[in-house]
């Protein structure tokens, strides 16, 4: 199935292989015109962002380095000072890339010297590109780590050496770029952390690979487009048909969560919320949510939930369109007890979130799989990888497969937090935000969006189209909130307040 049209895609290393392949024999597209157009985008890429002084190409054995060759050619031509250094010695680089060198104007190649980055007012990194697999090797090694001790800014041809252009992994020596010249389609790995931290800016070079290529992607950044398909109040609406969210959650020192998850699904249009939480806080969230019903549900005498709670809390949501279960709900055994007895009982979306999440840690596969409605996980990477019992360092060196492989097992969609929050299918299909809104990176922030997906669930929309939805409204919000004072004093009341403008924008 191909991507929404609100997905913009993202190729794999091997999708990209797979289209260049395509291009050449099918459409009989040169390479060493696919390298030529690949060379002068890269060309634009570095007269934009750097107009003036030395530039210092850095090419290896294959079609990057050719790619580089070519840029290298153009600049020369346009009068720019350009110095290119080879990793490996020429007679080993391929045969497009030789093809290339023969046609460069000016000093001939040098074999690669650290030093010589010195004099660089911009460094072009052409060593890997969608070719390289594994760690890099010797010598490419060395020079990746020249490059990113060098003092002049680093410009990527492809994906930056030393990234996983298909996972944005990166196991050994990688260079931080300012930006990246994408050919064709950005990669996957300039969009997933860490592989992301090194990206840059990405700018899309076109390189005349024609429509109707073999590649089905299954990946996409979630484009503002995602926005126009929430539903919206009209003349026959009602505060029920604008969809009705129930949270469940709450305890003794944990009442902010749940109540900025409920303002935070009325902010984002649901038209009828209820919290249900301890019996003795009821009074706590009256006074705070004057839009909302509240319902005090079974305790321990200390503000925690009760595992005996089950069937008054089957009764509070009996008329939700979406739940959100966990925010604010502790770590108290009973509470997780109910939380893993009221899971699989849930006959509408459910959103796990926060301690929710903790309850199902480990059983995953056996609580979820009862369930008919679909679920929404949104783990940050600690709470992944309790789900998964690994690390959290763990699941951030390798989020792409830690994402895919809870949506797997669960057969939930799951949401794994971050500057690249990544919005998994269980088929494997991922959604990955642009993020760049980093006023959300503080307490809260997590609640809220919770709150945004049970609103978008809850007025009916297809599961993945909510929780990306929720994603980019959430993202949205956290930029706008952000305009007045800048990031840092973002606070996730804000993030509320700025709902509104953020989904009708
Ligand atoms: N027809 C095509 O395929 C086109 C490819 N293009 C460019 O070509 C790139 C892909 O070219 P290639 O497939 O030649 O591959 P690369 O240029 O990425 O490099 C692969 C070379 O590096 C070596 N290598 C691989 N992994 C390594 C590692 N971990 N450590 C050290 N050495 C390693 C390989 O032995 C191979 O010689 C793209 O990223 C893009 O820049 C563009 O020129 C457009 C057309
Ligand atoms: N640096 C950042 N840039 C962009 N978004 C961020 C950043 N840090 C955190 N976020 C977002 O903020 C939210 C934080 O959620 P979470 O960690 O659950 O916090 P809490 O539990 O305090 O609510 C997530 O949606 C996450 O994607
Ligand atoms: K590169």
């Amino acid at each position: 199935m191909s991507l929404p049209r609100w997905m913009e895609p993202l190729l794999e290393a091997g999708e990209m292989r797979e289209i260049d392949r395509w291009a050449i024999n099918e459409r009989t597209i040169a390479v060493d015109e696919l390298m030529e157009r690949a060379g002068e985008g890269l060309a634009g890429v570095i007269s934009r962002r750097a107009p003036a002084g030395r530039v210092v190409f850095v090419c290896g054995k294959g079609n990057n380095g050719g790619d580089g060759i070519v840029a290298a050619r153009v600049l020369r031509q346009a009068g720019r000072d350009v110095e290119v250094l080879l990793v490996w010695p020429a007679e080993w680089m391929g045969s497009d890339a030789q093809a290339q060198l023969k046609k460069l104007p000016g000093a001939k190649p040098v074999a690669f010297e650290a030093g010589r980055l010195n004099k660089a007012q911009v460094i072009v990194d052409c060593v890997l590109g969608t070719g390289s697999s594994g760690k890099p090797r010797s010598p490419a090694d060395q020079v990746i780590s020249e490059m990113e001790a060098a003092k002049a800014p680093v410009i990527a041809a492809d994906v930056p050496s030393g990234v996983d252009a298909t996972t944005g992994e990166v196991e050994g020596p990688a260079v931080h770029c300012v930006a990246t010249a994408a050919f064709h389609r950005p990669k996957v790995g300039l969009w997933v952390r860490p592989g992301k931290e090194y990206a840059g800016e990405v700018d899309i070079v076109d390189i005349g690979i024609p429509r109707g290529g073999p590649a089905r992607p299954d990946a996409g950044l979630i484009g503002s487009g995602v926005l126009r398909e929430v539903p919206r109040r009209g003349a026959t609406s009602t505060k029920f048909s604008s969809g009705n969210v129930c949270i469940i959650g709450g305890s003794r020192g944990l009442t902010g969560a749940p109540a900025m998850t409920a303002l935070a699904a009325m902010r984002a249009g649901a038209g009828y919320v209820t919290v249900g939480a301890p019996a003795s806080l009821e009074l706590s969230f009256t006074v705070r949510l004057l839009e909302a019903m509240v319902v005090g549900l079974p305790e321990d005498g200390d503000g925690h939930l009760d595992a005996s709670g089950l069937e008054p809390v089957l009764k509070a949501v009996v008329r939700a369109d979406a739940v959100v279960l966990g925010p604010g709900l502790s770590k108290n055994p009973q509470s997780q007890a109910l939380a893993r007895a009221v899971a699989p009982r849930i006959d509408v979306p459910l959103v796990v979130d926060a301690d929710g999440l903790n309850a199902l840690a480990g059983q995953l596969e056996e609580i979820l799989a009862g369930r008919r409605w679909p679920t929404v996980l949104t783990p940050h990477a600690g709470e992944l990888g309790r789900l998964l019992e690994v690390d959290s360092a763990e699941v951030e060196r390798s989020r792409l497969r830690h994402v895919r492989e809870a949506a797997a097992i669960s057969k939930a969609f799951v949401v794994l937090k971050g500057d690249d929050t990544l919005v998994a299918a269980p088929s494997g299909r991922v959604a990955i935000s642009r993020g760049r809104a980093p006023g959300l990176a503080t307490a809260g922030t997590g609640d809220v969006l919770s709150g945004v997906i049970g609103a978008m669930l809850a007025k009916g929309m297809p599961v993945a189209q909510g929780a990306c939805a929720g994603v980019y409204a959430h993202l949205r919000a956290g930029q706008i909130a952000a305009a007045p004072h800048g990031p840092d004093g973002v606070i996730a009341s804000d993030v509320i307040a700025s709902l509104p403008a953020a989904l009708s924008a």
